[in-house]
């Protein structure tokens, strides 16, 4: 017994010693029911095998060769051990390694197919492959398996090599396939053939490799998206953190913390209270004062003001007394008609008395009289009215904004500030009343909003001009300035500036109430102003506020001044000479304007025909010089408008009027109303800061010296 032998009984019988007897019973059954003996069945196996190999497809003509090979070594073992004990064995084993080798042949002839391989030697090799895998599953890894194996996989190796492949089609051919052809004939055929498949094949690569490049792309495209994706998910992530309620105390349950929870719950209560009792404010005024209807003039619907019944009774209450007063001065003048004649002083139609009728028109007057007197009670009322009205429509929009406010949740900003109630909105900002859950103090958050359409060169540029305002507005501590404790941002488009809190009106609101102040009252809200310039000229880093106008002029609850709004101001370089330096020289006024929206540039274009109207900035022949005496101009005019009720140039005349009638540049003489009766030294006070030329006009400092502004005893 050969060594193969041996091994392959070892291995047969380590490997099926306990499916040996089912397996020899099924032998002996098949062999009681006359079935051949196994060896001639193989052999006649072998030879339908061989035939149909040669004009078959190459994986199964390499599968019988492998067949061929198996069941070589097979038949050995069958032999060996006298019967057909492993025949079922074997041939389970001989189909995995059919299968398993069936695809690699496939393959390798698809490479031949290519050309680019010798077919003869691959089968060779496949030969081999396969039979060392036989070796391997039925042997063990024994490398030295020789013998009859062997023997049987030489007869299966001369087998394949006397095949060739058909290149165009991948099949083996068999040398002795029966063809007429001459065999040159059949190369070329298969030549051109092949060719003309390599085309088909690289013009398919071609497409394949398209589709490839245009999925990459896609998958870029695709990439980059996701990347915007998550960094949008991130920001809101960021802010629904930022929003989310409380986060104080979910932290931890601290007494502080629950302490804060208790105060931020009930200032929330507070501002719920107060929220519901403005909006039934509003509705019952607006009976009385009036509200806001809409008009459809075709296809345009636009809203307008419908009076209230108050003003519609008093209107009606002044039209009788007109018809009243028209009635009474007819009934006079047919009274003077009826005149006696001087002689006999006795009407001679009725016989009346000239001291009656002397009687009746002293009536007559009397009652006309009272009629006026009515009158101008009325057109009081009826002007209270109108002051009522207006400070109604303001409360309206406040809470029209509020109502539309993103921030109208009572969120807590920053983990410290909560939001109450909406204070007022400005042209890019709104302003909320806030308590600092930290510092335990009333806060107002003016909350900053981008808009989101602007491009980023207007963000970033708005951006700019709000951090020099607040790098500016930051390091300014003084009793008459409104303080700023703290920037954040809130979002890609939103931030958030925190200020001292202001509980009463600003000075727009005040006026717009009372629009004449007493001379005591206006003086003393000028002294603060006039405070707070000093204060800001006294720095080491002096500073224009350019700005200064009643809306930017706060109370506190105990009703004193303060100044806010940085937005415009400009730091005064170092090495300015007397007159002041050019307007263009920071980032501030008409320049940061070029940068922001036509909104703003309005706001501005507004200012200077407000308050800002100073010559010096009218002069447009040449670049102007500015100092703190454009704070003392604007200054000046507020002054004014507090003492008279309007302003000193171009008071009701529109800005178009304004500019086509040079109202600034003609304002070289300020004129004063006979009425309100106001103090020389208001009035000097007034012509001093109103001065056309800017060489000749006080700067803050001279003006400060002003004993109208000193208080100080003579
Ligand atoms: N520190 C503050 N305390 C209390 N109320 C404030 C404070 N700052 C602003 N307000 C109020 O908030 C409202 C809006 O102020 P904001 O400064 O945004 O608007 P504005 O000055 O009218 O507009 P703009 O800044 O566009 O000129 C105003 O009614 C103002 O009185």
């Amino acid at each position: 017994m050969s060594d193969d032998m041996l091994i392959h009984f070892s291995s047969n019988s380590s490997n099926q010693s306990d499916q040996s007897l089912p397996t020899k019973i099924a032998k002996l059954e098949a062999r009681m029911v006359g079935k051949p003996p196994a060896a001639q069945q193989q052999q006649h196996q072998h030879q339908q095998h061989a035939t149909w190999a040669a004009l078959s497809s190459t994986p199964r003509s390499v599968a019988a060769a492998e067949d061929l090979a198996q069941e070589s070594s097979s038949s050995d073992s069958d032999d060996d051990i006298g019967g057909e004990f492993l025949i079922q064995a074997n041939t389970q084993k001989r189909q995995k390694v059919k299968e398993d080798d069936n695809s690699t042949v496939f393959d390798r002839v698809e490479v031949v197919a290519d050309g680019r391989q010798n077919t003869t030697e691959t089968l060779e090799a496949k030969a081999s492959d396969v039979n060392r895998k036989k070796h391997g599953r039925g042997r063990g890894n024994s490398g030295s398996g020789r013998g009859r194996g062997s023997r049987a996989n030489e007869q299966a190796r001369s087998q394949i090599s006397s095949s060739t492949v058909s290149p165009s089609n991948g099949q083996l051919e068999s040398s002795h396939h029966k063809d007429n052809k001459p065999k040159e004939q059949f190369l070329i055929d298969n030549c051109s053939s092949l060719e003309e498949e390599v085309t088909s094949l690289r013009r398919k690569v071609a497409a394949l490799e398209e589709d490839l490049r245009k999925s990459r792309q896609n998958a870029v495209d695709y990439q980059n998206l996701c990347h915007q994706l998550e960094k949008e998910l991130k920001d809101v992530k960021e802010y629904e953190q930022q929003m989310k309620p409380r986060p104080v105390w979910e932290c931890g349950g601290s007494p502080a913390t629950k302490r804060t929870k208790i105060i931020s719950d009930l200032l929330i209560s507070v501002s719920k209270a107060e929220r519901q009792e403005a909006r039934l404010k509003i509705r019952q005024e607006s009976v009385r004062l009036g509200n806001v209807g809409v008009i459809r003039a075709g296809t345009v619907i636009s809203e307008t003001w419908e009076d209230g019944q108050a003003l519609k009774d008093l209107n009606a209450h002044l039209r009788q007394l007109l018809e009243t007063k028209e009635a009474v001065e007819r009934q006079r003048k047919s009274l003077k008609k009826r005149q006696p004649d001087k002689g006999d002083g006795v009407d001679v139609e009725s016989g009346v008395q000239e001291e009656d009728l002397v009687i009746q028109d002293e009536i007559y007057k009397s009652r006309l009289a009272s009629i006026k007197r009515e009158e101008e009670a009325i057109l009081r009322e009826r002007e209270r009215y109108e002051l009522e009205k207006g400070r109604l429509i303001r409360e309206m929009k406040r809470i029209r904004d509020e109502d539309g406010s993103r921030f109208n949740n009572f969120q807590i900003l920053n983990h410290r500030y909560a939001l109450l109630n909406l204070l007022g909105k400005g042209g890019f900002s709104e302003v909320y009343k806030a308590y600092d859950l930290v510092e335990h103090r009333y806060v107002a958050c003016k909350l900053h909003g981008l808009n989101a359409q602007w491009s980023e060169d207007k963000k970033q540029s708005y951006i700019r001009h709000a951090i020099r305002e607040y790098n500016i507005h930051k390091t300014l501590v003084h009793h008459h300035i409104v303080r700023l404790w703290d920037t954040f941002e809130i979002d890609q488009n939103t931030f958030c500036t925190v200020l001292e809190y202001c509980s009463g009106k600003d000075l727009d609101a005040v006026l717009k109430a009372t629009p004449v102040l007493p001379e005591r009252e206006a003086r003393i809200i000028i002294v603060q102003i006039f405070q707070g310039l000093i204060y800001l000229n006294k720095r080491a880093q002096k500073i224009i506020h350019y700005d200064l106008k009643p809306g930017n002029v706060l109370f506190d609850e105990f009703g004193v001044a303060k100044v806010t709004d940085f937005g415009l101001s400009k730091i005064v370089e170092d090495d300015v000479g007397s007159q002041g330096m050019e307007l263009t020289s920071q980032g501030a006024g008409t320049i940061v304007v070029k940068h922001l929206s036509v909104c703003y540039v309005l706001k501005v274009l507004h200012l200077f025909f407000s308050f800002l109207a100073v010559v010096e900035c009218f002069e447009l022949s040449k670049t102007p010089l500015i100092s703190s005496k454009v704070d003392v101009w604007s200054a000046g005019i507020l002054f004014y408008q507090m003492l008279f009720g309007r302003r000193p140039f171009g008071h009701d005349q529109t800005q178009e009027r304004i500019l086509r009638e040079d109202t600034i540049i003609k304002a070289r003489k300020v004129e004063f109303p006979s009425r309100p009766a106001v103090s020389n030294e208001a009035k000097d006070l007034i012509r001093r800061c109103l001065t056309y030329n800017q060489a000749e006009r006080p700067d803050v400092l001279t003006l400060a010296q002003d004993p109208y502004l000193t208080y100080s005893k003579k």
